[in-house]
């Protein structure tokens, strides 16, 4: 019998939360009584799919959140560790936090700021990734999307619009198997003009033949953004309590 491989979550929590404008990081705001943080986390400790969590959190708050990673009771979270000073930065030192393990093993990538993410969905990921190397979760766009170029008074025009039934809005989390993701990241990270806002998008760059696959995200996996974004996942969160209430599943 073939063993499966394994499967270490990365919660990506380095980032300052600028748009937010919280005097401490977004991800330590409360929500329902708990901090976004831990939310994030504890839907990968539900997960049955999911054997080992590591957290990346800006350096200056390692230690609150490894207090919140006992006092919660997780018995998944291996290791919390500084971020990086951008995004790619802080997947990079996931990736490396993962250097033990196999090429064969997978990594699933995930934004903190994303409380609100099912443990179904990182299941329905984890599955994807039994035929492609890399997936991520999307849902479709709804708003019509333009590109954009300066515009005459120093605005901006529009460029072309893109054929929305073919766009799609990439959430988290992303998941890779090791090997894959590494020799990504590894061409990635020597590129000077390396851009990117999203880890499924670094493999696409770095590694075109490689299928990226979609798994059909949910509208409520929100990133808190901007200031009013907790209240808006108070509301989906409690709208999901009395669903499954109603469904008999809490
Ligand atoms: N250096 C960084 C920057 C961001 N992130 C994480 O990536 C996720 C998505 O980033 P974003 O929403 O942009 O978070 P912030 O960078 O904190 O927000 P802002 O851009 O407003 O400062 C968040 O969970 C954030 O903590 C990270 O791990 N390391
Ligand atoms: C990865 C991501 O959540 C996909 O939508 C998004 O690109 C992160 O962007 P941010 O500017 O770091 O919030």
């Amino acid at each position: 019998m073939t063993e499966r491989p394994k499967v270490i979550a990365a919660v990506l929590a380095g980032g300052v939360g600028a748009r937010m404008s919280s005097p401490s990081p977004k991800q330590l705001l409360p929500l329902d009584g708990r901090p976004i943080i831990e939310h994030s986390v504890a839907a990968f400790e539900a997960c049955p799919d999911v054997d080992e969590i590591i957290v990346l959190m800006v350096d200056t708050h390692v230690g609150r959140v490894e207090d919140l990673v006992s006092g919660a009771g997780f018995t998944k979270v291996s290791r919390v560790l500084p971020g990086g000073a951008t995004r790619t930065e802080t997947s990079n030192a996931a990736l490396e936090a993962m250097s033990g393990a196999p090429d064969g093993d997978l990594a699933l990538l995930h934004d903190a700021a994303r409380p609100l993410v099912r443990p179904a969905t990182i299941s329905a990921c984890v599955e994807a990734l039994g035929e492609a190397g890399a997936v991520g979760v999307a849902v479709p766009a709804g708003d019509t999307v333009v590109r954009v170029v300066p515009g005459g008074t120093g605005g901006e025009a529009v460029a072309d619009v893109p054929l929305r039934s073919e766009l799609r809005r990439m959430q988290t989390p992303q998941g890779f198997r090791l090997g894959v993701v590494r020799r990504a990241y590894g061409l990635a990270m020597a590129d000077p003009g390396l851009v990117a806002t999203d880890d499924c998008g670094v493999v696409l760059r770095y590694l075109p033949d490689e299928e990226v696959r979609i798994v059909p995200g949910d509208e409520s996996n929100i990133k808190v953004t901007n200031p009013g974004d907790v209240e808006i996942a108070e509301t989906l969160l409690s709208r999901a309590r009395t669903r499954s209430a109603a469904a008999g599943t809490v």
